[in-house]
C-alpha cells in the first residue's frame, strides 16, 4: 500500500523509536476535524472519557446502562460504554426481522446494490488512506488493544486495502452466476450467490478493526442485514468507523451495531434469529454458540497455530526474526500466533535459541512490542508455566517473569516473551498433551525438538491438536514440505523458507479447515463462502416435446 511505503521510510529515516509520538508531533490537521469522528484519540482519558453508543433502525441511541473500560496501560476509566439490556433488544429484534431471507439485494433484486457498496468501499478506502485518518485509527487501536504502531498500522493497511478490492464492479463480480446446458430445448441450470437475508457478526478484541470491517463489508457485498457486536474493550474502533462508513454513503438503516453483554447478546440471537452468525472468538463461546443456534453458525475460532522448522538450516537470522514476530508481536493476542515450534535438531545445535532469546529481549512496554494481554492475568500464565515446568526434560529457556514497571491494572496480563522446552516424548504422553497444547493467548510460546526419524512423531502430535488455523513449514525441501503439507490440515498454511504463522493479509485466506463450520476471512472465495450459500435456478421454458402424449404412471 503507498501509504505503507511512505510511512516505512519515514521511520526507517527516523528509527522506529517513540513512533506514536512522532505522529502526534507531526502537523496533522486536527483530529477533531475528521468529518466522521466524535472523539479526539489522544485525549480519551479518565478526565475525558469516550462515550461509545448503539446504532439501530438508523439511529444512534445511548442506554442507561454503562460499561466502563478502563484504559490498559494504567487501569483509568476512560471509555463509557452505553450497553444494551435485555429489556432494550427489541428494537433491534424488530430491525433484523424486517430484513426478509432473500436479503436486501440478490441478483433478481436491487442489482444497483451491489454497484452502491462498491462506490461505499472506493470513497472509504480513499479516506482511511488519508495520513490523518489511518493515523486516528491506528493510534486508536493502540489505547484499546495495545501493540506496537506498526502492528497497529499493519491492520489499518490490511482493511483500506480490502476495500480498494472491492470497488467498482468487484462487488458486483462477487455474486457472479453460471449456467450449465440442459437436457434440452429451453432447460438451462443456473448457480447463484444467494445472501441469507438478516445475519449477525461477533468479533473478538484483538483485531478491533480488521477482523469487524472484513466481515461487515462482506456480509454486506452478498445483501444481508447484519447486527455487528464487537468486544466491548475495543468497540470504540469499530463505532468511529461506522461513522466513517455512514460518511462514505452507507444507508444508515444498513447495518445495526450493538453493545451489550454475551448473555444479552445471546438472547437478542434467540429471538431475532439471524438466519447466519460468523463468531470470530474463543473455542468455548464458538461450541456454546453451535448449540444455542442449531448449527446456523460459522467460525474463526482458537488456533494452536505451530510452525516446523525442517532439517536444512539456512537464513537463521532471518527464521529467527520471522519466529520472534510470530509469537510475540501483539504480545501473542493473534489468532494467528505461533504457539508451538517444532525444531529440527540442526536448528538447536545452530544457537537458534539464543537468537530467539536475543530478539525477545529487544522488546519493550515503552513502544508497546510488547504489553497488556486482556483475556489472562499474569499469575495465570506464570502458573501455566510452572505447571509446564514440571515436565521431565522441560526447561524455561526465556522470560517467565513479570514486566518490570508497569502499571497495567491487575485484571490484565504482563509478562515478558516466555518460551519453555518441553521434550517431544513428554509432550505426547496422554497426561501431558492437553496441557501442553493448551492456548495461552499472550506472549508464550512451548518449543520442542524432533531428530530425522522424529518426523512421524511430530505428526502424530499435529494431528492430535483441534483447532487447525495457522500453520508454518520452514524448508527449502520439497519432498519435506509435501510430506508436513500432506499429513495436516490447518487451514491457513504458509510453506518454504520464509513461511510464518502470522500477518495474514487481504489477499491471503485466512480461516480454520477441517471443520464443516469454518469461517474465513479476507478473499473473494471467504466472502462467498461465509457470506452467500448456493441456489440455482432451473429454467424449463419449453418448446414443449413434439406429439407428447400422456406416459404411464411412475
Ligand atoms: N490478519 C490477521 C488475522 C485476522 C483474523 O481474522 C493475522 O494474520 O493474524
Amino acid at each position: 500500500m503507498y501509504f505503507r511505503a511512505h510511512i516505512c521510510k519515514q521511520l526507517g529515516n527516523r528509527g522506529s523509536k517513540n513512533v506514536a509520538n512522532w505522529f502526534t508531533s507531526l502537523n496533522l490537521r486536527s483530529i477533531s476535524t475528521l468529518p466522521f469522528a466524535t472523539i479526539e484519540v489522544e485525549k480519551v482519558s479518565g478526565s475525558q472519557p469516550a462515550e461509545v453508543q448503539n446504532l439501530v433502525q438508523g439511529k444512534w441511541i445511548k442506554s442507561s446502562n454503562w460499561n466502563t473500560i478502563v484504559d490498559p496501560m494504567n487501569g483509568e476509566p476512560f471509555i463509557k460504554v452505553a450497553e444494551v439490556e435485555k429489556s432494550g433488544i427489541q428494537p433491534f429484534v424488530e430491525s433484523l426481522s424486517r430484513c426478509p431471507k432473500h436479503g436486501l439485494h440478490n441478483p433478481f433484486k436491487s442489482p444497483e446494490r451491489y454497484l452502491m457498496f462498491g462506490d461505499i468501499s472506493a470513497k472509504a478506502a480513499h479516506m482511511l488512506a488519508q495520513p490523518e485518518v489511518y493515523n486516528f485509527f491506528a493510534r486508536l487501536i493502540q489505547r484499546v488493544a495495545p501493540k506496537s504502531y506498526a502492528q497497529a498500522l499493519g491492520e489499518v493497511s490490511v482493511t483500506q486495502k480490502f476495500l480498494e478490492n472491492f470497488c467498482g464492479d468487484q462487488v458486483r463480480f462477487l455474486a457472479r452466476s453460471f449456467a450449465v446446458p440442459g437436457n434440452h430445448l429451453g432447460q438451462q441450470s443456473n448457480g447463484f450467490r444467494w445472501p441469507y437475508g438478516p445475519v449477525a457478526i461477533i468479533t473478538p478484541f484483538n483485531f478491533p478493526l480488521e477482523i469487524p470491517v472484513l466481515q461487515l463489508m462482506g456480509a454486506l457485498y452478498m445483501g444481508n442485514k447484519p447486527v455487528l457486536k464487537v468486544d466491548s474493550k475495543v468497540c470504540i474502533v469499530m463505532e468511529q468507523m461506522m461513522r466513517l462508513l455512514h460518511n462514505c454513503g452507507l444507508p444508515m438503516e444498513d447495518v445495526d451495531f450493538i453493545n451489550s453483554d454475551g448473555k444479552t447478546m445471546n438472547k437478542l440471537l434467540q429471538e431475532a434469529n439471524p438466519r447466519m452468525t460468523l463468531f470470530t472468538g474463543s473455542s468455548k463461546v464458538a461450541e456454546k454458540l453451535a448449540l444455542d443456534l442449531k448449527g446456523r453458525i460459522k467460525l474463526e475460532d482458537a488456533g494452536f497455530d505451530w510452525k516446523i522448522l525442517g532439517p536444512d538450516v539456512l537464513e537463521m537470522d532471518y527464521v529467527a526474526w520471522v519466529c520472534d514476530q510470530d509469537a510475540y508481536a501483539c504480545s501473542g493476542q493473534k489468532c494467528s500466533a505461533q504457539s508451538m515450534l517444532f525444531m529440527h535438531e540442526n536448528w538447536n545445535k545452530n544457537s537458534l535459541i539464543s537468537k530467539l532469546k536475543d530478539l525477545a529481549a529487544r522488546r519493550k512496554l515503552d513502544d508497546l512490542t510488547v504489553g497488556p494481554v486482556l483475556t489472562l492475568t499474569t499469575e495465570t500464565m506464570l502458573d501455566h508455566v510452572s505447571k509446564l515446568l514440571k515436565i521431565p526434560g522441560a526447561k524455561l529457556l526465556f522470560g517467565g517473569q513479570e514486566l518490570q514497571n508497569h502499571s497495567i491494572p491487575k485484571i490484565y496480563g504482563a509478562i515478558e516473551p516466555t518460551a519453555v522446552f518441553v521434550p517431544l516424548d513428554e509432550m505426547l504422553k496422554d497426561k501431558n498433551y492437553d496441557l501442553v497444547t493448551t492456548e495461552i493467548f499472550g506472549p508464550f510460546q512451548v518449543i520442542t525438538e524432533y531428530k530425522n526419524d522424529q518426523l512421524p512423531m511430530v505428526l502424530d502430535a499435529l494431528e492430535r491438536m483441534h483447532a487447525h488455523l495457522t500453520a508454518a513449514v520452514v524448508s527449502k525441501d520439497p519432498l519435506f514440505l509435501q510430506e508436513v503439507i500432506g499429513n495436516t490440515v490447518n487451514g491457513t498454511t504458509y510453506a518454504g523458507l520464509r513461511a510464518r504463522t502470522t500477518g495474514a493479509p487481504q489477499n491471503h485466506w485466512f480461516g480454520p479447515a477441517g471443520d464443516p463450520l469454518g469461517a474465513g476471512i479476507g478473499t473473494p472465495e471467504a466472502i462467498k463462502l461465509v457470506w452467500s450459500c448456493h441456489r440455482e435456478i432451473i429454467y424449463d421454458i419449453g418448446p414443449m416435446p413434439q406429439n407428447w402424449g400422456l406416459p404411464s404412471p411412475t
